[in-house]
């Protein structure tokens, strides 16, 4: 599981290691972990490639500018021609701007420095960020931007907030980010998760106040080796409990959590699943759910709604009747609402599979019904893309546009599961499922492939599946979310585009990768 921490979090962390360590432990450990990383990007290509190497160092006024000069004063050691552009200079970081000075680097106000640089250290603000970034960077960020500079953001790009990922202005788009202790949940939520290209975590020793790894992956220690040492003495007490806010399932997890079948299943053992869906006028939602529900891991798909000729003509395995919900028989999980339109008989197939008994997942026209109640049963799985999501708030009594859904996507998917009192999975760039309380999770196999018509509708197919056969809601939506967007990229190759049957084709290959070791997360 890759987890992500509250910038909240981080600073407690941090300041009970700092009480622990002689001072500026913790910094010369991040400029450590971050001028080998450089060291490694500069080498890339080309041998002995950092001595004669040219390097900038955008530094701003607090720590994060500190990390930069510190590590630009190393690389300066190694060879390198190092440069800092001074955004603040009455309130620059005087340690490490002498430190690299001692190592020979200079100061520079030359714009042509950036766009001139093998690599640009992006320090230009860290987890102390807010708002838009000020303009006197922006002229170094765009001339960055311009040249063919390896761009490496320290700590995370500047301009993307770390704890919801908006990017209220510009921001640095980063080739690298070098982030310390432990992802910010800023660096997996999109928009800012787009900025921040390959993030490398680096172990600067926040992991002892969980006792384990920040990530629970292997981190790298950074040249000074210092971070992976146990930093418990006398005290073995951990400092802090874990208190991620934003976790990402890895293949390891979709592993263990997919359903697989044992000697003593049957059909009815392994789980049906309902889908009410389609209309005689638009079929298709409901031959697409039904289609993807049946790669899901039940032992049957039960289909009710006026589409029935239709679905059983594409499927022949599914069991089909022209009723509502309340007439299908037993399933174990039931998914309402792609295709369905909002007329009087699919406000009755919304309220039969609410009243079911068993968890239900509401996606499309369902929502837009669902809205008009504001209240959800606990086990339901609210699947909106951000259009819906605005209905549902309207329900909540929260008034947003569906930019402002995009912006901050982990606030508004954990508005609305509060507000409706279950899961909620919000499609979109970076898709987001989380329950009213506990950590969201992220789902890292998404591609903007998977924004093709009725790939909903396999999505929802799919997490209904996985709901019947016993997965929670929240284990449901995020299963599906990976393997939907592991499908999505199996089947588009790269960046071929897709249509929503060619997912659900690639399906039974993107399980078979989920389930065995050495799989897939990008
Ligand atoms: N925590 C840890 O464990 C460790 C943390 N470490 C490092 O410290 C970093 C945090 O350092 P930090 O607290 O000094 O804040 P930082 O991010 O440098 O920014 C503050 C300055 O930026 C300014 N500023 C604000 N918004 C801005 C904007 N939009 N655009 C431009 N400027 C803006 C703001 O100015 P002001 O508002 O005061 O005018 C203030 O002066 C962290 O990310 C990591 O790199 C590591 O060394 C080791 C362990
Ligand atoms: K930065």
């Amino acid at each position: 599981m890759r987890r992500a921490h509250a910038v909240e979090w981080v600073r407690a962390a941090e300041g009970e290691l700092i009480a622990r360590l002689p001072e500026g432990t913790l910094m010369q450990r991040a400029a450590a972990g971050l001028a080998a990383t450089c060291a490694e990007l500069l080498r890339e290509g080309v041998p002995g490639r950092v001595y004669a190497s040219r390097v900038l160092v955008l530094a701003g006024s607090g720590d994060n500018g500190g990390d930069a000069l510190y590590a630009g004063a190393r690389l300066a050691r190694r060879g390198a021609r190092v440069r800092a552009a001074l955004l603040a200079p009455a309130r620059v970081h005087a340690g490490g701007l002498a430190a690299l000075l001692a190592a020979g680097g200079r100061v520079t106000d030359d714009l042509a420095e950036a766009e001139r640089a093998d690599l640009v250290l992006d320090g230009i603000v860290g987890i102390g960020g807010r708002g838009p970034l000020r303009d006197t960077a922006l002229p170094w960020v765009d001339a960055a931007g311009r040249g063919a500079a390896t761009v490496v953001a320290v700590d995370l790009p500047s301009g993307v907030d770390p704890d919801s990922g908006a990017v209220p202005g510009a921001a640095v788009h980063a080739d690298v980010t070098v982030t310390f202790g432990t992802h910010k949940p800023g660096l997996l939520v999109d928009p800012g998760a787009s900025y921040a290209g390959v993030v490398r975590p680096v172990d600067i020793g926040l992991g002892e106040v969980r006792g384990a790894g920040a990530d629970g992956e292997a981190l790298s220690t950074g040249a000074s080796g210092a971070a992976g040492r146990s930093l418990r003495g006398a005290d073995t007490t951990p400092l802090l409990l874990d208190g991620h806010v934003v976790e990402a399932l890895q293949q390891e997890d979709v592993a263990a959590l997919l359903p697989a079948p044992d000697a003593e299943s049957d059909k009815y053992r392994r789980g049906v699943v309902g889908i009410a869906a389609g209309s005689a006028r638009y079929p298709g939602a409901a031959v697409l759910a039904v289609g993807a529900a049946l790669h899901g891991g039940v032992g049957a798909v039960r289909y009710a709604g006026a589409a029935a000729r239709e679905v059983v003509r594409a499927h022949p395995e599914a069991l089909v009747g022209e009723g509502g919900p309340k007439d299908a028989g037993r399933v174990q999980a039931w998914v309402v609402g792609p295709g369905l339109s909002q007329d009087a008989e699919a406000e009755r197939a919304v309220e039969e599979a609410l009243d079911a008994g068993v968890p239900v997942l509401v996606d499309a026209d369902g929502l837009r019904l669902l809205a008009r109640r504001g209240a959800a049963p606990a086990d339901a799985l609210l699947t909106p893309h951000a259009g819906e999501a605005v209905a549902l708030l309207a329900g909540i009594g929260v008034t947003a546009t569906s930019a402002q859904v995009e912006a901050e996507r982990l606030r508004f998917a954990r508005e609305l599961a509060r507000g409706y009192g279950c899961t909620v999975l919000l499609k979109g760039s970076t898709t987001v499922v989380t329950g009213p309380h506990g950590p969201a999770r992220v789902n890292p196999t998404g591609t903007a492939q998977l924004a093709t018509a009725g790939s909903g509708d396999v999505l929802s197919g799919l997490a209904g599946a996985l709901l019947a056969a016993g997965l929670t809601p929240l284990d449901a939506g995020s299963v599906a979310a990976y393997l939907h967007g592991l499908a999505g990229r199996l089947a588009s190759g790269g960046d071929v585009p897709v249509a929503a049957g060619a997912i659900t084709a690639a399906l039974p290959e993107a399980w078979r990768r989920s389930c065995h070791s050495g799989g897939a997360t990008g």
